[in-house]
């Protein structure tokens, strides 16, 4: 990816180096989807074979700022620049609990994921948050803290929404959920038959293209490029909202105090987005509080043990350097 950098693109010269680098926390119970999530993130399409993060794991996504989702006013004409979003996949099992805090340092956003079909991955968003917050240091924090109890802004992600039961009047049926989705996007019209292919197994099969966009990629480029603004930019996005997202009314204000916590009603206060391809809540405290939903048919297998992805030298190699991590060559402040 490096090598890619530093290439002149349409008259506009960019830096020979990255310009700089946001750190994201991914965090949630474990097997609710971080790792696939983050994949589909860099990829655009799902993984294979998704397997249980040992310890810690980042994965690096490039964006050219300005780039073409954000908005032209914040855009410095004649100037753009690479940065680097470290994505910081943390396992959600118990037993790596008290080597977590590690990697809870200078933090530019939270990314916090819950499983759709199990409630109480939901639930524990609130224990994630109060523990962001008790072990986190946080890079460029906000004055105020918002309602994760955390001073930096962050996504909370539904996933896992294919198997989860629905409120969307299908019975929760795979292909109904697909069928729902498809009619959403304006694919096929009530009544009409979902076309399905023999690719998928199980349920004899979903067209790919129509699966892969149920996460709302666009906004999660959003957050990306809001946390490079703030930490680079001086620019504090706080109350505007994603282009294409309609917005309920709502009386509760932007921040909250520390202490606050993500409440479960909270969670549940959605609204669909106008293009259809997710569900986002609590839109009056946006982008510091923005609320997505994705989820892919998977095969479900989580392989333990001798499966496991097995990153935890490097997360040694963090602990032993007291912090500094082995990602600081990717920081080119
Ligand atoms: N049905 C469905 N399964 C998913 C989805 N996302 C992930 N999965 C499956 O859920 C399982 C766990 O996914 P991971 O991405 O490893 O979960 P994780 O949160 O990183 O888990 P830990 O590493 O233990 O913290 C895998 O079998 C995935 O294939 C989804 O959107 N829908």
């Amino acid at each position: 990816m490096i090598s890619r950098l530093g290439k002149k693109n349409d008259g506009l010269v960019a830096d020979n180096a990255p310009s700089g680098q946001v750190r994201v926390l991914v965090v949630g119970d474990s097997g609710v989807g971080k790792t696939s999530l983050i994949h589909y993130i860099l990829h655009s399409k799902p993984i294979l074979n998704a397997r249980r993060t040992v310890g810690c794991s980042v994965e690096v996504k490039h964006i050219r700022y300005p780039s073409s989702t954000s908005s032209s006013s914040s855009a410095q004409i004649g100037t753009e620049r690479d940065f680097f979003v470290e994505l910081w996949d943390l396992s959600g099992h118990e037993r790596y609990k008290d080597c977590r805090p590690l990697f809870y340092s200078q933090i530019n956003g939270v990314i916090f994921v819950h499983d759709c079909s199990q409630r109480k991955t939901k639930v524990s968003l609130q224990k994630w948050a109060a523990e962001v917050a008790a072990h986190g240091t946080f890079s460029v924090p906000m004055v105020t803290f918002n309602a994760a109890g955390i001073p930096v802004p962050y996504l909370v992600i539904g996933n896992k929404v294919d198997i989860a039961p629905k409120n969307t009047g299908s019975s929760g049926n795979l292909v109904d959920v697909a069928r729902h989705w498809v009619e959403k996007q304006g694919f096929l019209s009530p009544g009409d038959e979902l076309p399905v292919t023999q690719s998928f197994p199980g349920n004899g099969g979903l067209d790919a293209s129509a699966i892969e966009g149920h996460l709302a990629l666009d906004a999660i480029q959003r957050f990306f490029i809001d946390l490079i603004r703030r930490k680079y930019f001086g620019v504090d996005n706080v109350k505007a909202p994603l282009p294409g997202w309609t917005s309920p009314p709502r009386s509760m204000g932007p921040y909250h105090s520390r202490g606050a916590s993500l409440h479960d009603d909270e969670l549940d206060d959605s609204y669909t987005s106008s293009n259809g391809q997710g569900v986002l809540h609590n839109p009056s405290i946006m982008p510091q509080e923005t609320f997505l939903a994705s989820g892919f048919p998977y095969h479900h297998h989580h392989p333990t043990g001798a499966g496991e992805t097995h990153l935890i030298a490097r997360s040694n190699s963090i602990a032993k350097s007291g912090g500094s991590s082995w990602l600081s060559d990717l920081d080119f402040r």
